[in-house]
C-alpha cells in the first residue's frame, strides 16, 4: 500500500473504502473519498454502474428508463456538478412549470402561486376557503390541533386535517403519486415531509409555519448576493443532462477510473475484524466472482436493504444477524417510453407532464401519469415526433405494475388518446418494469431507520446512505452518499490517531 503524509492523510498510509453499489449515492461517495485521496473501491452487482439511472438512446430516440429529472435543492448537487464540469452539459425543461392535474376527465393547469390556486378551477370554493382560512385555525396556541409527537400519521390524514379532502384529492395525491408512485395513506407524513411534520409542530399552520420559515431563510439570505441569487433563479427547478441522466454517473465512473469499479462483483459478504497481516480491525469483502478483498477500513453501503439482507455479515469471526432489519415494502413500477408523430396527436400540452389523480380513475383512466419527454428536451427525439414517458403501477395499483407489455400498451395508449388527442398507436414502444422501483416509507419506517443506526453502531466503519435513507430523489441520494464519507473521512481519521 503506497504511503505519503498529506494534510487529508496525516498518517501517511493510504485508508482503503469500499463503497457497495454504483448508483449515484455510491458514486458519489467514492468520487468524494477519491478527492480526498482516500483509495476507494465500487463493488458493483450489475454489468453496468448507474443504478436508477439508466438512459438510452435508439433509433433517433433518448429516454431515461429510471429517474428523468433532478433538482438543485440539495447543496451538494450544485458543489458535485461545478467540480464535474457539467454545467454545459445541464438540460433544463422548456417551460417546466408547466405541469398538469387531470379533473374531470380533462389536464387542467397546475397553478404556480396562492393567486392562481385561487382563481383555478382545480379546486372548489369551499376548499379555497378552508385553505385561506388555514393560517388562522391552526395557529401554535391552539394545541389541541397539533397531532402527536409520535403518531404515524399518514400524509393524507395529516392534510385532510389541515386543508380538507378535496386537496388530498386532487393535489397531495397526485403530488405523492408523481414523486413516489404511491398514495396519501400508504406514507408516513413524519419520513415522507419531515419539513411539513417539523412546521406543524413548530408553528401550528403548515402555511404560517412556511411562510414564516421561508422569510427568516431569507432573512439569513439576505447576507448572500442577491444578484447571485437572481442570477441562479432559472438554476431552480427540474433538469437533466444531454443524453440523459446516466450523464451523471458515466462522469463520475470517469473520474473514479475503471481500476476502482468492479462490475459484475454482487457482495456476498462482510467480514470485520483483525487479521494476522494487519495492525488494525479492518473488513474483508468476498464478492460473487469470488473474489475476495482484504484490508478495508471502511465499507459505504448503498444496496437497497432487501439485498442487504442476503449478506453474510461477520463480526470478529461471530455471525451478524441481521433478523432485526424489518420488512421494507417496495413500490413496483412500469414505465412505458412511446413515441407518436406529431399529426396523430391532437391536442398536444406543452410544459413537463400531467398527473392523475386516484379519483380520476371513475373516469377510465389508469396510469400515474405521463412526462412529455420531448417537449421537456427537444434533442430526444425527431422534429415530426413526440417522445412520451408513462408511469403505470405503484402502490395504487400493484398489479397492473406487473402486466405485459402489450397490454400495457394498450392502456398507455387509451389514456394518452383521452389527455391528448392521441390517434392510433405509437410508432415506437419500450417497456421497463422495475419490481422495486422505491422504498416505501410507510408508517413503519421509523424501524427501518433505527435497524440502520443499530448496524452503523454496532459495525465499526460501517456506513449507509442511498435512497432509503433521507428521501427519494437523485439530489438527496447524492447528499446521503456525500454525507456517508464525510463520516467515513472522520472515522478514519479518528483511526488513525488512535493509533499514532
Ligand atoms: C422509475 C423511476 C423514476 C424515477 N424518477 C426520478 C426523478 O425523476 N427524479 C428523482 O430525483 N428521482 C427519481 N427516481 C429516484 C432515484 O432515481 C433513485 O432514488 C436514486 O437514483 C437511487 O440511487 P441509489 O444510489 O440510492 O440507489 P440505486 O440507484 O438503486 O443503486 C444501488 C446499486 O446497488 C447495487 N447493488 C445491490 N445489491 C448489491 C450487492 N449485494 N453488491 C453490489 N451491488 C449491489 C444495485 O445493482 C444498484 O446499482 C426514480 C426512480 C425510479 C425507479
Ligand atoms: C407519474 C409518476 C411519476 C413521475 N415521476 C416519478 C413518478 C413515480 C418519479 C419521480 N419524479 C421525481 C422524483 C423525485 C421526487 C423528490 O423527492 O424530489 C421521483 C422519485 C421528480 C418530480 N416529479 C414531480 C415532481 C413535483 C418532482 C419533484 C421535483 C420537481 O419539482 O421537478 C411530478 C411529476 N412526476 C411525473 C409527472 C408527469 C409529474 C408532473 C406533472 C412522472
Amino acid at each position: 500500500m503506497s504511503s505519503s503524509a498529506t494534510d487529508d492523510n496525516p498518517t501517511g498510509s493510504v485508508k482503503r473504502v469500499a463503497v457497495i453499489g454504483a448508483g449515484v449515492s455510491g458514486l458519489a461517495a467514492a468520487y468524494k473519498l477519491k478527492s480526498h485521496g482516500v483509495d476507494v473501491t465500487v463493488f458493483e452487482a450489475e454489468g453496468r454502474a448507474g443504478g436508477r439511472l439508466r438512459s438510452v438512446s435508439r433509433d433517433g430516440l433518448i429516454w431515461d428508463e429510471g429517474a428523468n429529472t433532478m433538482t438543485e435543492s440539495e447543496i451538494e448537487v450544485k458543489g458535485l456538478i461545478d467540480a464535474l464540469g457539467l454545467q454545459e452539459k445541464q438540460q433544463f425543461p422548456i417551460s417546466q412549470h408547466k405541469r398538469y392535474i387531470v379533473k374531470n376527465g380533462a389536464p387542467v393547469l397546475v397553478p404556480t402561486n396562492p393567486a392562481a390556486l385561487l382563481k383555478s378551477n382545480l379546486l372548489s370554493a369551499q376548499s379555497k376557503i378552508q385553505v385561506i382560512f388555514e393560517p388562522f385555525l391552526w395557529k401554535r396556541s391552539v394545541s389541541s390541533n397539533v397531532c402527536d409527537e409520535n403518531s404515524e400519521e399518514s400524509v393524507g390524514g395529516f392534510f385532510q386535517r389541515h386543508f380538507g379532502k378535496e386537496v388530498v384529492d386532487y393535489l397531495i395525491d397526485p403530488f405523492v403519486a408523481g414523486t413516489s408512485a404511491t398514495d396519501p395513506e400508504s406514507l408516513s407524513m413524519r419520513h415522507f415531509f419531515p419539513e411539513l411534520w417539523n412546521l406543524e409542530k413548530r408553528f401550528g399552520s403548515v402555511i404560517a409555519g412556511a411562510l414564516q420559515s421561508k422569510f427568516f431563510d431569507k432573512k439569513e439570505k439576505t447576507g448572500e448576493n442577491k444578484t447571485a441569487l437572481k442570477k441562479n433563479k432559472h438554476k431552480r427547478g427540474s433538469f437533466s443532462f444531454q443524453g440523459g441522466m446516466q450523464t451523471l454517473t458515466d462522469t463520475l465512473c470517469k473520474e473514479l477510473g475503471k481500476e476502482n469499479l468492479k462490475l459484475n462483483s454482487k457482495v456476498l459478504t462482510l467480514a470485520y475484524g483483525h487479521d494476522e497481516s494487519s495492525s488494525s480491525p479492518n473488513w474483508s469483502i468476498t464478492c460473487v466472482s469470488n473474489q475476495s478483498t482484504q484490508d478495508i477500513d471502511a465499507v459505504i453501503m448503498t444496496a437497497p436493504l432487501c439485498n442487504v439482507k442476503d449478506i453474510k455479515i461477520t463480526k470478529r469471526r461471530i455471525p451478524f444477524p441481521l433478523s432485526f432489519l424489518p420488512e421494507i415494502s417496495y413500490v413496483p413500477i412500469s414505465v412505458m417510453i412511446t413515441a407518436f408523430r406529431k399529426e396523430n396527436v391532437k391536442r398536444p400540452l406543452e410544459g413537463f407532464g400531467v398527473l392523475v389523480p386516484s379519483k380520476e380513475r371513475q373516469n377510465g383512466l389508469k396510469t400515474l401519469g405521463t412526462l412529455f419527454s420531448s417537449m421537456m428536451f427537444p434533442d430526444r427525439a425527431p422534429s415530426d415526433f413526440y417522445l412520451y414517458t408513462t408511469f403505470v403501477g405503484g402502490t395504487q395499483n400493484r398489479e397492473l405494475a406487473q402486466a405485459s407489455t402489450d397490454e400495457l400498451q394498450k392502456i398507455v395508449t387509451s389514456d394518452l388518446r383521452k389527455l391528448l388527442g392521441a390517434k392510433g398507436e405509437p410508432t415506437f414502444v419500450n417497456h421497463i418494469y422495475w419490481s422495486k422501483g422505491f422504498p416505501l416509507y410507510g408508517r413503519n419506517y421509523g424501524s427501518v431507520l433505527e435497524a440502520i443506526d443499530k448496524m452503523e453502531k454496532d459495525l465499526p466503519g460501517f456506513f449507509f446512505a442511498g435512497n432509503q435513507k433521507g428521501g427519494l430523489s437523485v439530489g438527496k441520494a447524492i447528499s446521503s452518499g456525500w454525507q456517508a464519507a464525510d463520516l467515513v473521512i472522520s472515522y478514519l481519521n479518528s483511526v488513525s490517531d488512535k493509533s499514532a
